[in-house]
């Protein structure tokens, strides 16, 4: 309940004020600037902390008639007010030392007095400021539900800085980037805020009085300041300010301001009259000064602009965010009518991206002629004509539904079908969080405990929007409802390919499983790794095709299956060594080696052995390696056991377990090989090895399955610890 409490308010609140914060943060980015620019003026020739007071008081007599004020400003720089000996009255900066003039103040550059004015108040004086104030509260809450929701998306605060999901660019960024940025949006909201309370009185009053009586001390009038001992005392960087007796008349003092209290001196005998420390509300309101304009410190004014910038990017990617959201709610209410329709999708979402999967659906369901309804769970209702019920659900929290899918449960209560109907779950979630498509299967135990509901398929689970993954199930779910099924293409996020000439060098017969080695040398050198992709694109439909690849001895080698009424499989088994192909080559890190890895534990079924085969040959540093492997028989093991040989017999590759399905009458499967292992694999996690899956995506959910419970069995931890350590790479499809 609470993370849907905290997103509406984050959102309510960065409504309201959205329209300031984007004329704040503009300013604030001008603004950054200004201290920036004083601070790297060269008026500070000394070390202050070396300068005593008395020192500068001397020089200052030296060089001028009279001298107000002195003042230390934000950046170390002296400021006096002075009388020349030909009568002028300047301000000017003085060296500490010297007391010559080094310069003389700015007056401030129209951009900045324009965006100063506009920043505090809008030009609309008071009633501005009041908003400007308002505002500035508004974005602190803003800030804090924010981080709040950060923490919680990332599984707390001790991982607040681990991996980031991937999802698409402006929430992600907005994660990424809200890290970095909230903690000082909150100091400069909180700051400004501050600010704007002390300009309206709403604090206590931050002025300094002194009570005195009438000194009746003289003094020797002819004692100069810097004979005094106080002056001697004081070194310039503890001064804020000193103001120069008004006349000779001993009952005037000088007025010391300090960094933390204020002195009034006698002049002749530099007795302290009065002291008095600074209200706690003078230092919050200076200390909140200087952090909302960074005066005085470059670095702070750094981050202050980096942060307004960061704001700016809230406001779009939040704008983004919320468009998606509200877009997705509203699938519902521009298609068919639930009554008529017999295939209902239902959506369980909270930050959009399951209704992406919806819509795909929807089409390619559409496409094979089926009346299609596509809502939200919290939606559900009675539904006159269903045969089919497909649920898409995320899941969010520790487990929990998300915001839209809440009231299910109560609503299939109070709304039981009439008739019977199929239904298939597919479960997204990430298996970065401990309860992984727990909502997702708490839903599946609800249904399956239904009398009208009957499963097509066992409930699927879908890892970090895995599309690959969507798109086995709905091939699995087409073949179970006998549906001419076709989804149509992903969007694909642009990536780099390199195109390559590539010579076979061999290819062995094709084994009793259609399965295949091809062995290919590229022209050029292109850079590549095990775990990398290999694509051809054939002619007869021009769409690309990827292998999972192995670098061996600096050649690709390739497992392939051939699939008799395939397109490219056909192709690449006709090749003779000598032939030339043309290859392209994507990059896959997600799934290379580690540069710095403990030991390697490789799980694969079928094909999926490739890339292993490579990450064995080029494991130069002996690293213990593993090899889980499920096939048919011994037979399909021999297609790889020249690689696999050479491999143990240096030692690169040190355990291999195999599990037949087509051995006994007992099926094995490399899940059920893990299993035997449990103990050894649990140490194994525990000691930091990373563990790659490569092969089917049927066993990549199995062996998940299998690693989870011994993850959780054996070291009490789910194994979402160790896919956010990055010791869980996966490559299935
Ligand atoms: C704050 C937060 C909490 C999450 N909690 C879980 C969880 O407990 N279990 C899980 O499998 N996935 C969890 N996920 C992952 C989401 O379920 C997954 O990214 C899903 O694809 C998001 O779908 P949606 O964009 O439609 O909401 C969580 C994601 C976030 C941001």
């Amino acid at each position: 309940m609470t993370i849907s409490i905290w997103r509406y308010s984050h959102l309510a609140l960065a409504l309201i004020s959205g329209l300031f914060l984007v004329l704040a943060s503009l300013t604030g980015i001008v603004l950054a600037f200004e201290p920036m620019q004083s601070a790297v003026k060269p008026y500070q020739p000394k070390n202050l902390a070396e300068v005593s007071l008395a020192t500068t008081l001397k020089a200052l007599e030296v060089e001028y008639d009279e001298v107000l004020t002195l003042e230390v400003d934000a950046n170390g720089f002296l400021l006096a007010n002075v009388v020349t000996f030909s009568g002028d009255s300047n301000q000017i900066y003085v060296h500490p030392v010297t007391g010559k003039q080094l310069g003389v103040p700015e007056v401030q550059h129209p951009i900045f007095k324009f965006a100063t004015n506009l920043h505090r108040s809008l030009f609309l004086k008071s009633v501005g400021r009041f908003f400007v104030g308002v505002v500035s509260f508004l974005l602190c809450f803003i800030a804090i539900t924010g981080l709040f929701l950060i923490v919680k998306r990332q599984g707390g605060w001790h991982k607040l800085f681990s991996k980031v999901q991937k999802d698409y660019l402006e929430l992600r960024y907005h994660v990424v980037l809200g890290r970095w940025f909230l903690i000082p949006i909150i100091i400069i909201a909180a700051s400004g805020a501050y600010l704007s309370a002390e300009r309206f009185s709403l604090l206590p009053n931050a002025r300094l009085t002194h009570d005195i009586t009438v000194s009746t001390e003289d003094g020797d009038m002819g004692t100069k300041p810097y004979e005094l001992d106080i002056f001697k005392q004081v070194f310039l960087n503890e001064v804020r300010s000193v103001s120069f007796p008004f006349s000779d008349f001993p009952e005037d003092h000088f007025e010391i301001a300090l960094a933390d209290k204020e002195l009034l001196v006698h002049q002749y005998t530099g007795r302290i009259v009065s002291e008095q420390p600074y209200p706690f509300t003078f230092l919050a309101n200076e200390f909140s000064l200087a952090l909302h304009t960074g005066k005085g410190s470059i670095v702070w004014s750094l981050v202050l602009l980096l942060a307004s910038m960061a704001l700016l990017f809230f406001i779009y990617s939040g704008l983004v965010m919320w468009r998606r959201r509200v877009r997705n709610g509203k699938v519902a209410r521009i298609q068919n009518h639930k009554d008529d329709c017999s295939h209902i999708i239902l959506v369980g979402s909270e930050t959009g991206t399951t209704y992406a999967f919806a819509e795909c659906l929807e089409q390619a369901l559409t496409h094979a002629g089926k009346t299609v309804f596509v809502s939200q769970l919290n939606d559900y209702t009675s539904y006159a004509k269903a045969e089919q019920l497909i649920v898409l659900t995320a899941t969010y929290g520790d487990g929990e539904a998300p915001t839209n899918a809440r009231h299910f449960a109560q609503l299939l209560k109070t709304n039981p079908p009439h008739h019977n109907i199929h239904y298939s779950i597919v479960g997204f979630g990430s298996l970065r969080y401990p309860n992984y498509c727990k909502f997702a299967a708490e839903l599946d135990n609800m249904l399956q405990a239904h009398p009208k509901f009957e499963p097509v398929l066992p409930l699927y689970k879908v890892n970090n929007q895995s599309t690959e993954a969507f798109q086995d199930w709905s091939r699995k779910w087409a073949v179970a409802t006998n549906t001419a099924l076709v989804l149509p293409v992903f969007k694909q996020k642009k990536v780099s390919l390199t195109s390559v000439n590539l010579r076979v060098v061999s290819i062995t017969d094709i084994n009793l499983d259609d399965t295949f080695i091809l062995r290919l040398r590229p022209s050029k050198t292109p850079k590549f790794c095990s775990g990398d992709l290999c694509g051809f694109t054939p002619k007869e439909d021009g769409m690309m095709r990827w292998y999972s690849l192995a670098k061996y001895q600096g050649d690709i080698l390739l497992s392939i299956k051939k699939h008799q009424k395939g397109k490219c499989s056909p192709f690449l088994s006709s090749l003779k060594p000598g032939d030339m192909v043309q290859g392209n080559i994507k990059k896959n890190p997600h799934f290379h080696v580690p540069k710095k890895v403990s030991e390697l534990v490789c799980i694969g079924n079928g094909t999926g052995i490739a890339p292993f085969l490579g990450m064995f040959d080029e494991n130069q540093k002996n690293i213990p390696a593993s090899l889980y492997w499920g096939g048919r028989n011994e037979e399909s093991l021999a297609l790889y056991a020249p690689y696999l040989s050479a491999s143990q017999a240096s030692g690169k590759l040190v355990h291999l377990r195999t599990g037949f399905s087509r051995v006994a009458t007992t099926k094995t499967y490399v899940q059920h090989v893990l299993l035997q292992d449990a103990e050894p694999l649990a140490k194994k996690l525990e000691s930091g090895a990373v563990f790659l899956i490569c092969g089917s995506l049927t066993m990549q959910n199995e062996v998940l399955d299998v690693l989870e419970d011994i993850s959780q069995r054996q070291l009490q931890q789910p194994l979402s610890e160790f896919e956010q350590r990055g010791q869980l790479k996966m490559d299935c499809y």
